[in-house]
């Protein structure tokens, strides 16, 4: 996608063909700001502090840890250290353990010399199968999206998602923003219900930002909101993004997805999660078992943001010494999402409904 007009990705192989950039999106809507990788622990901080964030991102720049790793000491006990270092960083996104999996089955046979170009050659592999799949996404929702606009009389269709499932948190095009862009695109008239999504507002910072930059008209509404628009029939359809699915389609995403998808049943909204096939968790069966990140407290009891003069600060929103908890994701059970849209197609929130896509995984799923 753009920023200012200009072709942007959220991740790159850099010209001297071996340190990574990324766009610190901690920093954004306010600065663009980027960054260079030039070791493990440099990709695991841009994970950890959430310079980089979304699941597929996550796993990419997972991807490229390795190879920065394998480029300093490709010993079999380096390999190991570095999958098990980059795996710590944060435990609800499947795409970290999935690309770490990866790209452990890809580089353990081979000769340690031969390590690092095998890394550097799959974690681009991982980047343009995730710009494709992403894309694929889109053009699956846009299906979907295309049919609502059928009885809308020339007025947009309302969408509403939740957090950031853009192409900020993947490496191009998205997921729930993908089948949006691919609508605007082709000159369906949309219009997004951007949730701010407390407490890093991803909505407010970084979906606004990317719509905004890409022409698709919004209204960014406090995560509270949600349910009075659905209830006044100001929302046509909800797609969220998602960190995890599990082989029975329950859904771990960012914080307050649940209270969107129940307030969309409630409301007969349609409720969909896009997703590619590396956030499905095969290995589990229930949501509860998906494990939910605790943040600090700081996310909750401080804001940043934008100073009269320019200058970019944070604030305290409360009072010193306020007991706060922070899990960052919540579970939405599969009876409440209306279907899954896939690289594949789009299918019900179910084992034989995911199976339908992925039937390779009936042996494994039985
Ligand atoms: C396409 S994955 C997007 C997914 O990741 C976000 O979490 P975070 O910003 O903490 O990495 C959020 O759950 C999004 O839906």
């Amino acid at each position: 996608m753009k920023i200012d007009g200009v072709a942007s990705r959220t991740i790159w192989l850099q010209p001297d063909g071996w340190s990574v950039g990324i766009l610190d999106q901690t920093m954004l809507p306010h600065t663009i700001v980027r960054h260079t990788l030039r070791t493990i622990e440099d990709a695991a901080h841009a994970i950890k502090s959430m310079q980089v964030r979304g699941a597929p991102l996550i796993g990419v720049t997972a991807a490229y840890g390795v190879a920065l790793a394998m480029r300093s000491d490709p010993s079999d006990a380096a390999l190991k250290q570095a999958l098990g270092f980059l795996a710590e960083q944060r435990p609800t996104a499947v795409n970290l353990r999935w690309a770490l999996n990866d790209l452990e089955i890809t580089l353990a046979p081979l000769a340690p010399k031969a390590r690092a170009a095998a890394a550097y050659a799959r974690a681009g592999e991982i980047a343009e199968d995730d710009v494709e799949t992403c894309r694929s996404i889109g053009a699956h929702g846009l299906r979907l999206i295309r049919e609502l606009a059928r009885d809308k009389s020339g007025e947009p269709v309302n969408i509403l998602t939740h957090c950031n499932a853009g192409w900020l948190a993947c490496v191009d095009w998205g997921t729930a923003t993908s089948p949006i862009y691919q609508a605007h695109d082709s000159g369906i008239l949309v219009h997004v219900w951007v949730d701010e999504t407390r407490p890093r507002c991803q909505g407010s910072a970084l979906t606004a930002f990317e719509l905004a930059q890409h022409g698709v008209p919004y209204t960014l509404i406090a995560d509270n909101a949600g349910g009075h628009f659905m209830q006044r029939d100001c929302v046509d359809m909800v797609i969220v993004g998602t960190d995890r699915v599990t082989a029975c389609g329950d859904v771990a995403n960012k914080i307050g997805t649940y209270l969107k998808a129940l307030a969309a049943y409630d409301n007969g909204v349609p409720f969909y999660v896009a997703l590619p096939y590396s956030t499905i968790d095969w290995s589990i069966e229930r949501g509860t078992d998906i494990p939910i990140e605790e943040r600090g407290a700081d996310e909750v009891l401080r804001v940043q943001g934008r100073l009269p003069d320019g200058a970019v600060a944070s604030v305290a929103i409360s009072a010193d010494g306020t007991p706060v908890r922070n899990p960052a994701f919540d579970v939405t059970p599969a009876k409440l999402v209306t279907g899954f849209i896939t690289e594949r197609g789009i299918c019900e929130a179910s084992r034989d409904g995911l199976l339908s896509l992925y039937p390779e995984r009936k042996s494994a799923a039985a």
